[in-house]
C-alpha cells in the first residue's frame, strides 16, 4: 500500500524552476530514500509533501489524504527538520516533554529517552550535547507524536564517521518499527546501506526510482575493470572493447581505461587485449557503486553545487 503519492510537483521560487513535475510513491513500512546533490530540490519536495511548504502543481496524498487540507495529517507525520535547532538551554526531556503536548495521542517520551541512549542526558542541556547525542535526541522528538511516517532530512550531515554508523542502526531500528521512513541524503554510502527504494532527484526532476541494486545495474553492470594500457599502446580501445559480449561501458582517459559490465566480461576483455598485443597493467576490478550509478544517470557527479 502506498503511504504517499506525489504526482507531478511543481514549484517554483522568483521565476527559477525548482521542482519540475516530481513523481514518486513511497510502500508502506520501507525506508525510501531522496537522493541528490545539494540544490536539487529534495527539501522542497519533502517539505510540500509535509505540508509545510505549498507546492505550485501537482497532487499529494500522504495516508490518503491532502497535507495542505487536512492538517490532521501532521498528528501522523514526524518531521526531523534540516535545520532543526532548540535553544541552547532546554534540557533533553523538557524538549521531549514539549514536543509530546504537540500530539492528542504522544508516545510515551520517556521510553524514547530509553529507546534512543539518552536517559542519562535527561537532564542535560541542549548545547552541551555531543553531536550525536543531539542527532539521537532529533529522532526521538521525530518520533514523539508516534507518527505512521517520519521524515528525515540530511539526518547525519557534519557527524565523524562512527556517529554516522551510529545513526544508521537508529535509522534501521525506526524501520523496524514498523514506521514508514522518507530519508533525504546526499550520501551514496548512507542511501545504499539504509533504504530499500531510493528517488533520484536532480536539477528539480526525478531521474529514476529503484532499489540502490536496481540502480546500480541500471547504469550498466555490477563491476567495472580499471587499467593502465601500455605507453606505446596504438588504436582505440574504445573500437576494440565496447562491442565485446558483456561490456556495457568504455571510457579513456589517456593511458587509463574503464570497462563496465556484467557476466565474464573481465575475461572476455582481457583475452581481446591479450590478442592485440596490449598487455595491461595495475588492473582493479571493482563493484559499482552508486555513486557510479548517479554519474551514469545524470551525466555528472553528486558534488556539483548549483
Ligand atoms: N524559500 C526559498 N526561496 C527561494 N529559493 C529557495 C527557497 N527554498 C529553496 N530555494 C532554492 O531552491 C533550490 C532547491 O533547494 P532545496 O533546499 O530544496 O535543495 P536540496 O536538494 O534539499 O539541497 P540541500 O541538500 O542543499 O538542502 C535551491 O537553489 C534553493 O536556493
Amino acid at each position: 500500500m502506498a503511504i504517499i503519492d506525489v504526482t507531478d510537483l511543481t514549484k517554483s521560487y522568483s521565476g527559477k524552476t525548482i521542482l519540475d513535475g516530481v513523481s514518486f510513491s513511497v510502500e508502506q513500512g520501507e525506508i525510501f530514500g531522496i537522493l541528490g546533490p545539494n540544490g536539487a530540490g529534495k527539501t522542497t519536495a519533502v517539505e510540500c509533501v509535509e505540508g509545510l511548504r505549498r507546492p505550485d502543481g501537482g497532487t499529494i496524498r500522504v495516508l490518503g489524504l491532502d497535507p495542505h487540507r487536512d492538517r490532521t495529517i501532521r498528528e501522523r507525520i514526524g518531521v526531523q527538520l534540516q535545520q532543526t535547532q532548540l535553544p541552547e538551554n532546554i534540557k533533553v526531556a523538557e524538549a521531549l516533554d514539549l514536543y509530546a503536548s504537540f500530539y492528542g495521542k504522544p508516545a510515551d517520551w520517556r521510553r524514547l529517552l530509553d529507546q534512543w541512549g539518552l536517559t542519562e542526558h535527561r537532564n542535560a542541556r541542549f548545547g552541551k550535547l555531543s553531536g550525536g547525542q543531539k542527532q539521537r535526541l532529533f529522532i526521538a522528538l521525530a518520533l514523539v507524536g508516534a507518527p505512521t511516517v517520519a521524515f528525515l532530512d540530511e539526518l547525519t550531515t557534519g557527524l565523524d564517521p562512527q556517529a554516522r554508523r551510529a545513526t544508521w542502526e537508529h535509522i534501521k531500528r525506526i524501520r523496524d518499527t514498523g514506521v514508514t521512513t522518507v530519508l533525504v541524503s546526499h550520501f551514496m554510502d548512507e542511501v545504499e546501506e539504509l533504504c530499500d527504494r531510493v528517488a533520484v532527484i536532480d536539477r528539480g526532476r526525478v531521474i529514476a526510482v529503484d532499489t540502490p541494486t536496481g540502480l546500480i545495474e541500471r547504469a550498466g553492470g555490477r563491476q567495472q575493470m580499471r587499467f593502465t594500457l601500455p605507453i606505446d599502446a596504438t588504436g582505440d580501445p574504445i573500437a576494440l572493447l565496447a562491442d565485446l559480449p558483456g561490456v556495457s561501458e568504455v571510457s579513456v582517459d589517456g593511458r587509463h581505461v574503464t570497462v563496465a559490465g556484467t557476466d565474464d566480461f573481465v575475461t572476455t576483455v582481457t583475452a581481446s587485449l591479450a590478442r592485440h598485443g596490449l598487455p595491461v597493467t595495475e588492473l582493479r576490478i571493482d563493484s559499482r557503486s552508486l555513486e557510479d550509478a548517479f554519474i551514469a544517470l545524470t551525466g555528472h557527479s553528486l558534488t556539483i553545487d548549483q
